[in-house]
């Protein structure tokens, strides 16, 4: 035990350092147990101490300080230790490329383990083979094409009711992060669940309790096996709360199934928890998912339906407050399309300016920091050997603001450089603009949350002026998305 102990957290660590470095990728040497942990903990609470400059729009050196500075030193493509687990961190856009468009299964879903599994589950964002492509492909239907513009009025009711909410604040400071969050909670709740927010509230809640307890536990290094013996408060704390969130989802879905039984309905509906549990009750055992499936799969599209895109909406607005010029032409298409009419599905396509806002936000605000794999099996990436289960990371944000792909400008707010489509933008680099990452595991919800945000930046520019508050404080830090901290504080005009 001694031996095979020396060995995975010292003999083996140096040993891999050591075949990597001759191969030119370099970093921040090994530490015993800790890996770059301690590292990088200390950056990063020193460079979230003050907050930023309105102006900066570079948010790479502030969420990330451990990849700015070890990429100024080691490179494009360099190697660093999470505890004695290997990464390597990529942001050449051509090894990107391999990783995100392999189709041989090398690079894998790392599986979530601790507070981020029982958040995740084994659902649809970590599943792997038949599993994955089954799930892959019900997701498929329910977020888009047809499926999509029958969720707009859901979508148009949510934003209503968070109107409704905005009049008391006319004239006057309101928080838009909060604000979002419950319209996208709502959205989410309504489009894919046939519920609505306040049915659904406590999932949300204790969603929240496992981000917590998640970015608490963040490079927390413990001993392996330790956990058998030993649980923690935290670890205790998200035991309970997995088993609520279970029975919650589970009550859920059998108000569905008894709705059938009871004769109610004939048919468990044309939503996403509807076409679940289709399956579920598949006559062909081989189609089948069990209740388990469901259940990780309703918490997924709970978190991941709703999280992102309220950050997304936050730092849109943020955006247009300050540049007020495109908040002008925003409104200008908005009201050539709509009018004063609520937004319809063939004119959100048609919002061409509002498109490049958006993903303009989504470039310098991107909501997911970095995409995660472990390599299944030794593999050749471009020029290096790498060995198995060592984990490749792509920090997106650092593709986003690379100035040789998007010039000297890339720190910039510059919504036209979407002009000419996405295809056309970054020189033609389709790997420079990765907000829902790319290949057969990007984002699914991709069109659902565009769509969302679009929908919902209309409605609200058909009605305010947005202002940016004195009292709001420029600091983006990550909390399972990357948020603006102390909030979004925006003053609404009425027009
Ligand atoms: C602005 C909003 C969003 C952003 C920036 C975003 C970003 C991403 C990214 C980067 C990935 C890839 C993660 C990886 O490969 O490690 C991903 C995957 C995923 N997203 Fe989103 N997402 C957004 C909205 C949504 C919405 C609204 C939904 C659900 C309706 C959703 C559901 C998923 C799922 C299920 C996956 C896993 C897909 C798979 O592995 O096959 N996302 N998202």
């Amino acid at each position: 035990v001694f031996s095979r102990l020396v060995y995975k957290l010292w003999l083996g660590p140096i040993h891999m350092q050591q075949k990597l470095q001759s191969q030119g990728l370099k970093g921040p040497s090994y530490k015993l147990l800790h890996g770059n942990t301690k590292e990088i903990i200390s950056m990063r609470k020193e460079a979230i101490k003050a907050p930023c400059d309105l102006g900066q729009h570079d948010m790479f050196p502030r969420i990330l300080p451990h990849l700015n500075t070890w990429m100024k030193l080691y490179g494009k493509n360099f190697l660093i230790w999470i505890g004695n687990q290997p990464q390597i961190v990529v942001t050449e856009p051509e090894l990107v490329r391999e990783i995100l468009t392999d189709k041989e299964g090398v690079y894998r879903k790392i599986k979530p383990i601790s507070h981020a599994k029982k958040l995740l589950g084994d659902g649809l964002v970590v599943a792997e083979g038949e599993k994955w492509s089954k799930l892959r492909k019900l997701a498929n239907h329910a977020f888009h094409g047809e499926s999509l513009k029958d969720m707009v009025s859901a979508m148009v009711e949510s934003v209503d009711t968070m109107l409704e909410r905005w009049r008391y604040h006319e004239g006057k400071e309101i928080e838009v992060s909060k604000e979002f969050k419950l319209l996208t909670s709502d959205v989410i709740s309504r489009t894919a669940f046939g519920s609505s927010y306040v049915e659904g509230k406590n999932i949300f809640d204790m969603m929240m309790k496992l981000g917590v307890l998640i970015a608490k536990n963040t490079f927390k290094i413990r001993l392996f096996g330790l956990k058998k013996i030993w649980r923690s408060k935290d670890d205790i704390e998200s035991d309970k709360i997995e088993q609520s969130l279970h029975d919650s989802i589970l009550s859920l879905v059998k108000k569905r199934e008894d709705k059938v039984k009871a004769g109610e309905s004939d048919n468990f509906g044309n939503d996403f928890l509807g076409s679940l549990l289709k399956v579920h009750h598949d006559i062909d055992p081989k189609s089948r998912i069990s209740v388990d499936d469901i259940v990780d799969e309703c918490k997924v599209f709970y978190i991941a339906g709703h999280e992102t895109t309220s950050t997304l909406l936050s730092w849109t607005v943020f955006l247009l407050s300050i540049f007020t010029e495109w908040q002008e032409k925003a409104r200008d298409e908005v009201v050539q399309v709509f009018g004063q009419e609520k937004p319809t599905a063939e004119g959100i396509a048609r919002l061409k300016i509002l498109t490049m806002i958006v993903y303009e936000a989504l470039r310098l605000y991107s909501p997911v920091l970095s995409i995660t794999r472990r390599v299944h099996r030794n593999i050749k990436l471009g020029k290096y050997e790498i060995p198995a289960n060592v984990q490749v990371n792509v920090p997106t944000l650092a593709l986003h603001r690379n100035p040789e792909i998007w010039g000297k400008d890339a720190h910039m707010f510059k919504p036209e450089r979407f002009a000419e489509g996405l295809a056309n933008a970054a020189n033609r680099n389709s790997m420079a603009f990765l907000p829902f990452a790319a290949g057969p595991r990007s984002c699914v919800g991709n069109n659902f949350a565009v769509n969302e945000a679009k929908m919902t930046l209309s409605m609200i520019l058909q009605r305010y002026r947005l202002a940016l508050s004195p009292n709001y404080i420029h600091a983006p830090y990550q909390f399972l998305t990357v948020q603006p901290q102390h909030g979004v504080q925006i003053i609404l005009h009425l027009l």
